[in-house]
């Protein structure tokens, strides 16, 4: 019987969708516990090689924005780590919260980070483009790194100056020249990789996760100008800030996370 107040997943104002996706067996977020982890001696280092000519546009799509890049031929390439085959960079995005307590849709033993980066990746080798790959269990490869609140992100801050361009749902504006890699944390060796899903629909099973263990730190005013963002259209008459867009954590239903780190 539910205390007076006490809030659980069904009635607190911050979820949204379904708790699990109908059938679904492994989906994402996830806990991921760091005791309950297995280090695999056998995952590869990571070798992201990203073009920053390839990157294109910011478009805020009514759940977060998305830095764009061409993906039409194999210029920005993920390998390496747990991937057998060569991934190809389509966009990244991030999951915040309205406050710096909450955001982030991986945790690590239960800890929650204020936001959580994502990089896409889908497979070149094995399909021809992102909306086949989506579907295919073995189909996308994303890179998630946590965010933490401390010094101004220097590679951050051209983005940043670009989101009042793309305040409302489906605006887009031009982005060109920007490098990914300056995202990601200085040790991209250590990380957590499991098989899950899309965290927003279609949640289809098709991601490899590989979860940085190191974060980045982004100052305070860089994320409350992510909080500036519209989940709403400028014609629609209630404006609604783009806050707390991060999905509920899923059951882990037996899977195994990995380590690439002791
Ligand atoms: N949050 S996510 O990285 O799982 C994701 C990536 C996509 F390309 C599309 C939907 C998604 F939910
Ligand atoms: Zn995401």
């Amino acid at each position: 019987m539910q205390e007076a107040g006490e809030y659980t997943m069904k009635m607190h104002p911050m979820w949204q969708g379904p708790l699990v996706a109908p059938g679904g067996n492994r989906q994402s977020p996830i806990d991921i516990r760091v005791r309950k982890s297995v280090f695999d001696p056998h995952l590869k280092p990571l070798t992201p090689d990203y073009d920053p000519r390839t990157c294109s546009q910011i478009w805020n799509n009514g759940y977060s924005f998305l830095v764009e890049y061409d993906d039409t031929t194999d210029k920005s390439t993920l390998k390496g780590g747990p991937l057998e085959d060569n991934f190809r960079l389509c966009q990244f995005h991030f999951h915040w919260g309205e406050s710096n307590a909450w955001g982030s849709e991986h945790t690590v033993d239960r800890r929650l980070f204020p936001a959580e980066l994502h990089m896409v990746h889908w497979n070149s080798n094995k399909y021809s483009r992102f909306e086949e790959a989506v579907m295919e269990e073995n189909g996308l490869a994303v890179i998630g790194v946590f965010l933490k609140i401390g010094k101004r992100h220097k590679g951050l801050q051209k983005l940043v100056d670009a989101l009042p361009a793309v305040r409302h749902k489906d605006s887009v504006v031009e982005f060109t020249r920007f490098d990914p890699a300056c995202l990601l944390p200085t040790n991209i060796d250590d990380y957590w990789t499991y098989a899950g899903s899309l965290t927003t629909p279609p949640l289809t099973e098709a991601v490899t996760w590989i979860i940085m263990k190191q974060h980045i730190e982004v100052s305070h005013d860089q994320l409350a100008v992510f909080r500036s963002l519209l989940f709403t259209s400028a014609e629609e008459e209630v404006q609604k800030s783009m806050v707390n867009n991060f999905r509920v954590q899923q059951p882990l239903r037996g899977r195994t996370v990995r380590s690439s780190f002791t």
